[in-house]
């Protein structure tokens, strides 16, 4: 039996680019890692036919084939031409449908927590492309830390990691559905110069993280923090134009976050919201202000690679 924390993530600037041919879109973010997890227990047994069966107490949560883990595992007992008896379990902490990606990060858990169990590994190059035929964001869960994510979401590079912030996670009772917010997103656009603020925004990140100046137009800039050069030039995250309309309720969440904070924003495609803070004390505050608005909150922080692949197993 192998249990693995599952992580999850908040994006730290989103931009969505034009539709592919393929249905799904192009975009950039910054994947940032974050201490809530779920945590995922797989048990595997090599047996002469493959059978698979999947427990969640969560009634939103798919206990088939539909789920990220079945089919992670599923897709890599074929890739290591293995036939296994597994059984997964999904202690389910976080919201489902929350912008957080808990989903694929139980999927990138199960992937971790079948080979343990098989003694066995995919090679990385196998491992984070059946990742990426997973979800667009499970990869990143392969890499952790601080990340950016570019093509549809898969294609993932580390960057270096941010300091440990403070944040407070806002769970409105809400969902939002991914492909919809990207349908959404198409009917409110003139997308001609899309492509260019994702490239922008690229460009920004690699100027930001190498601590060049030029980031925000001023010289002497050199040692600034990267979120803060992000910050400073715009840090946005283009689903809040088409979920913020439909779910009101959600502005005056992001706008109890903001207060004292380095940066609050919509995560993914919601519905959750966070804030990065410097000291407890702002997070302990901001906390208060979301649960006085009847919204659960979590104080966390995020959580750097070698923390992230230090403590993931149990
Ligand atoms: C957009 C993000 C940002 O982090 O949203 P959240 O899920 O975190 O809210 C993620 O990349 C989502 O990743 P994931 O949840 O794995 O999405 P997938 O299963 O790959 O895709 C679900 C659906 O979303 C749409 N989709 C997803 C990614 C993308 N770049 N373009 C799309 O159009 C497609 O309609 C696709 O069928
Ligand atoms: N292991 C899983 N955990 C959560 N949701 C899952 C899982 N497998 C499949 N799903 C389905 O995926 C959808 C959203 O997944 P989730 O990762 O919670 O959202 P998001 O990508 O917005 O963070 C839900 O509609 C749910 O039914």
């Amino acid at each position: 039996m192998t249990t693995v924390r599952s992580y999850s993530k908040i994006n730290l600037g989103l931009h969505i680019g034009p539709p592919r041919p393929d249905g799904y879109h192009h975009l950039a973010t910054i994947y940032q890692t974050i201490e809530l997890h779920d945590l995922v227990t797989v048990t595997a047994t090599v047996s002469g036919e493959t059978s698979i069966t999947l427990r969640c107490q969560h009634p939103g949560v798919p206990c088939d084939e539909r789920n990220t883990a079945y089919k992670a595992v599923a897709m890599a007992l074929d890739a290591l031409e293995t036939k296994a008896a597994v059984e997964i379990a999904i202690d389910k902490r976080l919201p489902v449908q929350g912008g957080i990606g808990a989903g694929s990060a139980n999927a990138a858990a199960a992937i971790l927590a079948l080979e343990a169990e098989l003694g066995r590994q995919l090679t990385a190059n196998a491992r984070l492309a059946l990742a990426g035929g997973v979800g667009s964001d499970v990869p990143m869960f392969l890499i952790g830390g601080t990340m950016l994510g570019i093509e549809r979401g898969e294609e993932t590079f580390p960057l270096p990691d941010l300091p440990s912030f403070h944040i407070v996670t806002a769970f409105p009772e809400v969902g939002v559905s991914t492909p919809q917010a990207f349908r959404d997103w198409d009917a409110t656009l003139t997308q001609n110069a899309e492509n260019d603020r994702l490239i922008e925004f690229r460009r920004r990140v690699a100027m930001a993280f190498a601590g060049q100046p030029g980031v925000s137009g001023k010289a002497g800039d050199l040692a600034e923090e990267p979120l803060l050069a992000l910050v400073r030039t715009g840090l946005e995250n283009d689903f809040e134009t088409v979920v913020f309309p439909q779910q009101p309720s959600l502005r005056a969440l992001k706008s109890a976050l903001e207060e004292g904070s380095l940066y609050s924003a919509l995560s993914g495609s919601g519905s959750s919201l966070f804030g990065l803070y410097c000291t407890e004390e702002a997070a302990q505050a901001a906390q208060q202000r979301v649960r006085s608005l009847g919204c659960e909150a979590r104080q966390t922080r995020t959580l750097p690679r070698s923390e992230y692949w230090a403590t993931m197993f149990i």
